[in-house]
């Protein structure tokens, strides 16, 4: 039978995912896929739409409950997604603190706002902010929570290109810092190769190919090693050239 379990283990893996499962209606989305995220381990996964990423970065969140098979993951974890969902009726220092336990604390959000390069934006309302911007602020809100496991669900599909480049940089330097482990949904082949230590790609519910990336950082697209793994992920993703949209 079936087993769902959450348990909340520092070590030694960030995540251990084991024999899970998740079906809507007659279709099995993910059929019976393992993975396991070490501590501090930066993961980037690529799959084709409707592959099931999604639906994976949810379960790891805890945002659903309706799966078969055995999860482990970090107590302290958080999650971004695309669009960075804050508060319309709340200032944007008040968004990055909403939900954590006590009285929501001024000092907390601006230092986190500080970190992610918007300080001086902590009194506007959300609506005033650029969409760069208001991706930080969804940023300086799950790394408030101190999480040992942070989820990135295509946090810079939505920016410019030049503003995505600094928002990576950004997530490469906060990492560093931090020390979480990473799950990043992308299908940006080279963000993944960029800033990931192994790549994934899902495919039929599992992860059917993974590639470590040795590159030192910071990490340079025209080095032939990565000319080498992008092309195997493409190949991988059914993409010879181009992007894997
Ligand atoms: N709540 C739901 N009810 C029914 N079907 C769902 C639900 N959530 C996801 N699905 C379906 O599961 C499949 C996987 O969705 P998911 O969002 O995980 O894909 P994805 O790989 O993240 O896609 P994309 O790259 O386009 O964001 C899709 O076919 C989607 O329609």
């Amino acid at each position: 039978m079936a087993t769902q379990l959450y348990r909340n283990l520092r070590n030694p893996a960030a995540v251990a995912v084991r024999g899970l499962s998740r079906a809507f209606g007659p279709r099995r989305v993910i059929d019976n896929l393992d993975l396991t995220i070490r501590p501090g381990e930066f993961v980037a996964l690529l799959g084709a739409s409707g592959c099931g990423k999604s639906t994976l970065l949810r379960i790891l969140g805890d945002l659903d409950p309706e799966f078969e098979g055995e999860v482990t993951v970090p107590a302290r974890r958080a999650i971004a997604f695309q669009a960075p969902r804050l508060m319309p009726w709340k200032r944007v220092w008040h968004n990055v603190v909403l939900g954590l336990p006590g009285r929501p604390d001024r000092r907390r959000a601006e230092r986190a706002l500080a970190e992610v390069g918007i300080g001086h934006r902590a009194d506007v309302w959300p609506k005033v902010l650029s969409g760069g911007e208001a991706q930080r602020a969804a940023l300086a809100r799950a790394l408030v929570r101190e999480p040992d496991l942070l989820l990135l669900d295509e946090p810079f599909a939505a920016l410019d290109a030049l503003t995505r480049i600094k928002a990576q940089a950004l997530v490469a330097e906060l990492w560093q810092r931090h020390g979480c482990a990473i799950l990043l949904v992308t299908h940006d082949v080279e963000e993944a190769i960029l800033l990931a230590d192994r790549v994934l790609v899902m495919k039929e519910g599992v992860i059917a190919h993974q590639e470590r990336i040795a590159l030192e950082r910071p990490r340079d697209v025209a080095d032939p090693e990565f000319a080498r793994v992008r092309g195997t992920l493409l190949d991988w993703l059914g993409v010879r050239h181009g992007a894997a949209h």
